[in-house]
């Protein structure tokens, strides 16, 4: 993975345009999102041991939103279930190409990883198959609210029996003391990252008008309305939380 620093927001500018997962992202995403997600290697990585667990045999693994696929990798690192194959779905053909480059070290690298298919395709287009493991990995946030509710209705009625979505997202608070003080508490995790005021300024303009976070009360009501059965939260740092919802 690219070891280039992010300084995407580092320099004044005289207008902070709306943040896009175009080429300058992709050069220093995975610094960015170290930085930026607090917990992120540990979700990443423990998202790949459950879904070991819900895996089923000759069913379709998903890692929707993909970036540079380091959800599918951890599939492949964890996943030994007979039959099973990745396909990683992402709208930004910089993020694809370079995903690709990725795995296919990966592939170079060691042996009898799950077979992937790197897609660039709109996940509010794709035409799912049956799968056991559907990963949305700071992916919803960035879907339009209003599409959201359709998107995880689709996803719940491609989920087979015994499998699970695991929803990673940014989240807002109801409670307004509880919300400023876990966004205090991020705002000091990116200083301790590294982060100046400006960056963490420019940063917050870039994503405010493309990212909307909900609550784990609003995840919690959509996701059963969509159909899925029961929702549980596993993992949760500051105001970034994961959940496995089941079908
Ligand atoms: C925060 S990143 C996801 C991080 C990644 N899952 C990981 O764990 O490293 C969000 C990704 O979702 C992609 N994305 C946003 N909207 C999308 C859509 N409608 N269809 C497909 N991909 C989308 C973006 O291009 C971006 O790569
Ligand atoms: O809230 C922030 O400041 C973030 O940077 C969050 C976030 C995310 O949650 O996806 C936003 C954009 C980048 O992809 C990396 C991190």
């Amino acid at each position: 993975m690219s070891k280039e620093p992010d300084r995407i927001f580092a320099q004044p500018m005289a207008q902070v345009p709306d943040f896009a997962f175009n080429e300058d992202v992709v050069r220093v995403f995975p610094d960015m999102i170290k930085r930026s997600v607090p917990g992120y290697p540990t979700i990443v990585e423990n998202l790949g041991v459950l879904a070991a667990q819900f895996a089923q045999p000759h069913s379709v693994l998903y890692d929707l939103g993909a970036s540079l696929g380091a959800v599918t990798q951890a599939l492949r690192r964890h996943v030994r279930t007979d039959g099973c194959r990745v396909i990683a779905v992402d709208n930004s053909a910089a993020m694809v190409e370079r995903c690709r480059e990725y795995l296919n070290g990966q592939d170079s690298m060691f042996q009898e990883l799950l077979p992937v298919e790197v897609i660039e395709a709109d996940i509010l287009a794709l035409d799912f198959k049956p799968a056991s493991v559907v990963a949305l990995n700071f992916t919803l946030q960035f879907i339009a609210p209003e599409q959201r509710l359709a998107l995880l209705g689709r996803i719940r009625q491609a989920l087979l029996p015994g499998g699970a979505l695991i929803l990673s997202e940014k989240l807002r608070f109801n409670d307004a003391d509880e919300h400023a003080l876990l966004t205090d508490l991020h705002v000091a995790f990116k200083r301790a990252n590294g982060y100046s005021e400006l960056e963490i300024a420019q940063k917050r303009s870039a994503i405010e008008n493309v990212m909307k976070p909900d609550s784990l009360e609003e995840h919690r009501e959509r996701l059963l309305a969509a159909g899925f059965s029961k929702v549980v939260p596993w993992f949760q740092c500051l105001n970034f939380a994961s959940l496995i919802a089941l079908p």
